[in-house]
Order: C-alpha cells, then structure tokens, then sequence
C-alpha cells in the first residue's frame, strides 16, 4: 500500500485580494520503507505540500490519501488525532521541549495521542533511546546534549508511535557536515529497521544524495521528471 498518494493536488492562499497557486496540479505516490527528498528553490511549495501531507494544512483541490485515508474529509480534530498516530514530525531546530528530559520528550507523543500503559511507554521510549544510540543520556535535559544527540532525541520522538511517516523539513540545517552524515545514516538505518518512510524537504545535497526518489519542485509544479526521479 502506498503510504501517499496525491492526485491533481492544489493549493492556493488567499492573501487579501491576491491568490497565490503554492502548489498546481501535482500527482505522486510514496510507497512505505521509502526515503524521499523534495527539492526545489526557495518559494517553490515544498513546505505547503509537507504541510498538507502531514494534515496541517488542508488541500483546496485534489484528492490526497495518507496511509490509505482520504485525509481531505477530516475536521482539524480528525487530522490531529491522525497525525498523532501516524505522523512523526523532525524539524531543523530540533523542537525538544526544554523543562522534560530526553526520556520525557520523547515519551510525550505516546501521553498526548496513545493510551498506553507506564510499563510499555517505558519499555518503547528505551527501545527508541537505544535504536537512536542515546541508551544512556535519557536523564539529560536538552540543554545538556549537542546539536547532533537533539536531533537523535527529535527522530525517536518522531517514530515513538511506531508512525507510518515521518516528515522531516531541513533536518540538517543546523548541524555540521559530519553530524548531518550520522543523521542521514540514522534515519536510513530506522527506514531499514522499522520500516518507515521519511519525506524530507531540503536544499542539504547530502540528503538528496542519499534519496532514493527525488521530487522537483519549480513554482508549485513538479517538474516533469519529478514524478518519481528514482536514483
Ligand atoms: N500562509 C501563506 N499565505 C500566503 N502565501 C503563502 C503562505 N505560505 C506560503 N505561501 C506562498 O506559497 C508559495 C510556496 O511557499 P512554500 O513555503 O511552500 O515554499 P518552500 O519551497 O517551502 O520555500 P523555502 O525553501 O523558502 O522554505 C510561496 O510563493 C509563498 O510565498
């Protein structure tokens, strides 16, 4: 099953009088276990399309299935609730919640959207501590860790709830060349192990090195080889 699926997708802000098109009739499917990169310049719509496949922001036209849901029909309330259960989410400034520690922050998403017990909360965060390689740091809090150790932290929240997806808009932004490497690699071996599928939206030619399909992105348009650049 793919775990998305867009057809004719469209979106268009309304800013006063003026309509901007972000993004035009755009079709793709993403299957599962798959690492993905949108690419494009500045202002070409891959943020508005993250932000549509992780239900943040609906789509105006177009059908768009997310581990095989109509996401379209879904109140805000639905989306949310959805996105807490298949959606992880790693951002380029990592978006650790500073007063929890490692352990708490990436237990959160399990007490926000999934009623498990303490004992299997505990025993999925350390699975996750371990599979990220910080086994040993949860007690810390981020201002305690590097750059490199947040972001490891940021990618076992995102695959906490055991998500489908996680969607991950510049995730090396802030990091060195080496670290960003050890994220890449990170996020590779978490595709291999738990099967997956990370989308990312980045300028960073390490990760798009790295993709196994790269998407084009050219003024809310994907360009004609876009449609599944396998490399
Ligand atoms: N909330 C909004 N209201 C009006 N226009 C918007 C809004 N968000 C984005 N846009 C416009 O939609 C288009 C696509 O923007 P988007 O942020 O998706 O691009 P991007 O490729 O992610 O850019 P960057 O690489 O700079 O982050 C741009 O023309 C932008 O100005």
């Amino acid at each position: 099953m793919p775990v998305v699926e867009a057809k004719q997708l469209e979106k268009t802000y309304i800013a006063g009088d003026i309509a901007v098109k972000a993004i035009q009739n755009v079709s793709f499917t993403i299957e599962s276990a798959s690492f993905v990169s949108f690419v494009g310049p500045s202002g070409s719509g891959k943020s508005t399309l993250l932000n549509m496949i992780g239900c943040l922001d609906p789509p105006t036209k177009g059908s768009l299935q997310v581990v095989g849901k109509d996401i379209t029909i879904l109140t805000r309330k639905q989306a949310a609730i959805f996105r807490g259960e298949h959606i992880g989410f790693v951002f380029q400034d990592f978006n650790l919640i500073p007063v929890l520690t490692v352990f708490e922050n990436i237990e959160y998403p399990l007490l926000m959207v999934q009623n498990w017990p303490k004992k299997r909360r505990t025993e999925q965060v350390n699975t996750l501590l371990k599979a990220v390689g910080m086994a040993d740091q949860g007690h810390k809090f981020p201002s305690q860790i590097s750059g490199g150790q947040k972001q490891r932290v940021a990618v076992a929240r995102a695959l906490v709830t055991n998500a489908s997806l996680v969607l991950a808009d510049e995730p090396t932004a802030n990091l060195d060349r080496t670290t960003a490497n050890h994220i890449i690699e990170l996020m590779k071996n978490m595709r291999d192990e738990f099967g997956t599928s990370f989308i990312f939206s980045t300028h960073d030619p390490k990760i798009v090195n790295n993709a196994e399909t790269i998407f084009t992105l050219e003024d809310g348009q994907l360009l004609k080889n876009g449609g599944g650049n396998h490399v």
